[in-house]
This record gives C-alpha cells, sequence and structure tokens, in this order.
C-alpha cells in the first residue's frame, strides 16, 4: 500500500444498506484500485446492533480485501468520525409502507445534531459528508446547520439512486441500454416531489423527447415511476432498497471524486446557493459538475414551464421540511 488511506466513516453500519456498502467500500469501488481505506463503523449504543456490527466486522476481516487497511467500530460519535475524509451517514430509521420519507423527520431528525456536531469537532480539514438517512435533504440540512465550521459545499444529500432509476426508466421505454443515457438531472427533493427532468436527458447523445415519442408518457408515469420507485420496492420487498442504495451511494463519491464526463453532469442535492431561483440554504438536488475536488451547479440548462411548475413545488416541499425542523429546534 503505497497511498496514504482514506477514512470513511458510515454510519448504521450494521444494517440494510451498511451491509451492501461496507463491501463496496473496502473493495476500492468508491476511491479506485490503489488507494487503502481505513473504515470507521458507527451503530447505536444498542446490544443488538453492536452485536450485528461486530459480525459485519468479521466478515470484513474474512474478505481479506488488499485495499482495507484498518475498522474502527463504535458507538462513540467522537472516535467513529475521528479524522474522517469522508463520512456516509446511513444511519436512521427506514419508512414502512404507507409513510411518506418526510414523516420520519420527528424520528430521525434528532441523530444529524449530534453527528453534524461530531463531525465538526473531529473530522479531518478536507472532510466531505453524504447523507442517505432519510428524509436526507433535510437531515443533510440539520448536520450541515450543526457543524458551522464545516463549509456548505462539503454537505451533499443522496438523488443518486433517482438518477440511476430515471435512466433505467427512460432506457426501458426507448428500448436501448441504460448506458446511453446522460444529462439527466434530478431536482430537489428525494422525496415524491423530485422531478426527474427528461427535457433535458438524452439518449445516444440525441434529446430524450425526441428519441421516445410518447411525451404523455414522459409527463406522467414517466416521472411517478421515479418519485414512487421507493415505496414500490417497499411494497414489494417488505424493506426498503438497500442494494440498489448502497450502489446509489458508491455511484456518488465515485463522481464526487472524480471528473466529471465532458458535456455531461450527475444529481446530487448541495446546499444551494440561489441558482434557479431556489432559496439560498436548503438542500437542493442540481445537476453539477466537478474537477473531482471543486463541483459547481451547472448553469444555465434550460427550464421550460412545465419544469419550472415542478421545480417550484419541490422547492416548496423543502422550505416546508426546513421550517418544521426549525421549529423542532433542530436548527
Ligand atoms: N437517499 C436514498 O436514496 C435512500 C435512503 N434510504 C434511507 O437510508 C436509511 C437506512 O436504511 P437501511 O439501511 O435500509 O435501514 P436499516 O434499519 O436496515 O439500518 C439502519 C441502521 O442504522 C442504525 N442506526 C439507527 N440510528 C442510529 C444512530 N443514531 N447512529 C448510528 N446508527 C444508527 C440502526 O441500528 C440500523 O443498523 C433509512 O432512513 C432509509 O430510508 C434508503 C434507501 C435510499
Ligand atoms: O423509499 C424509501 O423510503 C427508501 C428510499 O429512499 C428509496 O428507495 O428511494
Amino acid at each position: 500500500m503505497s497511498k496514504a488511506p482514506i477514512t470513511v466513516a458510515v454510519t448504521g453500519a450494521a444494517g440494510q444498506i451498511g451491509y451492501s456498502l461496507l463491501f463496496r467500500i473496502a473493495s476500492g469501488a468508491l476511491f479506485g484500485a490503489d488507494q487503502p481505506v481505513n473504515l470507521r463503523l458507527i451503530e447505536r449504543n444498542d446490544e443488538k446492533a453492536l452485536s450485528a456490527l461486530n459480525g459485519v466486522c468479521m466478515e470484513l476481516d474474512d474478505c481479506a480485501f488488499p485495499l482495507l487497511n484498518s475498522i474502527t467500530p463504535t458507538c462513540e460519535l467522537d472516535v467513529g468520525f475521528q479524522g474522517v475524509n469522508w463520512a456516509i451517514l446511513v444511519g436512521s430509521v427506514p419508512r414502512g409502507p404507507g409513510m411518506e420519507r418526510k414523516d420520519l423527520l420527528k424520528i430521525n431528525g434528532g441523530i444529524f445534531t449530534g453527528q453534524g456536531k461530531a463531525i465538526e469537532k473531529n473530522a479531518a480539514g478536507d472532510v466531505r459528508v453524504l447523507v442517505v438517512g432519510n428524509p436526507c435533504n433535510t437531515n443533510c440540512l440539520i448536520a450541515m446547520n450543526n457543524a458551522k465550521g464545516v463549509p456548505a459545499d462539503r454537505w451533499f444529500a443522496m438523488t443518486r439512486l433517482d438518477e440511476n432509476r430515471a435512466k433505467s426508466q427512460l432506457a426501458a421505454k426507448a428500448g436501448v441500454h441504460h448506458s446511453t443515457v446522460s444529462n439527466l438531472a434530478i431536482w430537489g427533493n428525494h422525496s415524491a416531489t423530485q422531478y426527474p427532468d427528461f427535457f433535458n436527458a438524452k439518449i445516444g447523445g440525441k434529446a430524450a423527447t425526441d428519441v421516445i415519442s410518447d411525451h404523455d408518457w414522459l409527463k406522467g408515469e414517466f416521472i411517478s415511476t421515479v418519485q414512487q420507485r421507493g415505496a414500490a420496492i417497499i411494497k414489494a420487498r417488505g424493506l426498503s432498497s438497500a442494494a440498489s442504495a448502497a450502489n446509489a451511494a458508491c455511484d456518488t463519491v465515485h463522481s464526487l471524486t472524480r471528473p466529471t464526463p465532458e458535456g455531461d453532469w450527475t444529481s446530487v442535492a448541495v446546499c444551494s446557493d440561489g441558482s434557479y431561483g431556489i432559496e439560498k440554504g436548503l438542500m437542493f438536488s442540481f445537476p453539477i459538475r466537478t474537477d473531482g475536488n471543486k463541483w459547481e451547479v451547472v448553469q444555465g440548462v434550460p427550464v421550460n414551464e412545465f419544469s419550472q411548475a415542478k421545480i417550484k413545488a419541490t422547492e416548496t416541499e423543502l422550505r416546508e421540511e426546513r421550517d418544521a425542523v426549525t421549529e423542532l429546534g433542530l436548527i
């Protein structure tokens, strides 16, 4: 191992997503085949959760991953976030059938105040944070506002699963492979108001609206399928999506740490700087580009009347969530 290891904290490490995610991180899927990693695995201070975490650590040991430099299982936030370069915040309660993700705010919101504070106190100077636990945009807002010493451009909430789902739906409709779909922006909240922007998406380099002639499908069923995909998986599996969520977390970190392919963009929720008229400070999913270190919201993406209405609706929901957590005293 020639490179210095990257230290990654994962909360909820013994949960469903953790069980898929940790093995991908340890095998090099996020940071590359020559990049060693230290894993700091955080769970609740609960006998069952810590026993499960112990089992996961045993399995990580049993993989003998060449890139895995160390594993630190803990329920102490000060230990878990010590010196971390990346914090992936998964630990929180998933929703059940019939719930919206924002119904989890009261249950999960409080987790992110303490974690924000502990990240500010203990993490490395270059820390970047990806929030996966739902409702992820507003949980990220809570953590960020409890860690004012960590710059706002280091905080991300995951909408990549929505981007991947939308690409897969468009590809299936067009009868092509999903790898040919690009420029798929998810705007707004990781919720039923998100807007998967088919107007700017491309299939094989052509406008998706030229390749797919059924515009009623694009404006209706396509959007609602992507918005409701999480609920559909909960209904089918009895549990929320875990492997695809872990995969999307890997994709997110991978995309944020490497230059974005020319002409394309990726979707992730970031702290709004007012681009596209979105209220500053909300954690809002935009099309972004990066050089692997510094990212920027892609400017000048055409937003027509239809898109504008959808983007406003998801912004309104995020304002409401922000107001709710303000009232709860979490920010
Ligand atoms: N942003 C996205 O696209 C997606 C987000 N999710 C969300 O991810 C979260 C986790 O999902 P699963 O892994 O399936 O749930 P899970 O219930 O299988 O695992 C959650 C784990 O978090 C732990 N945990 C709870 N509170 C904690 C705390 N304060 N500190 C550390 N660990 C804590 C639990 O002990 C458990 O092991 C849920 O909120 C779910 O809704 C799930 C899929 C996609
Ligand atoms: O739907 C849920 O609650 C889990 C999730 O965020 C997703 O699958 O997109």
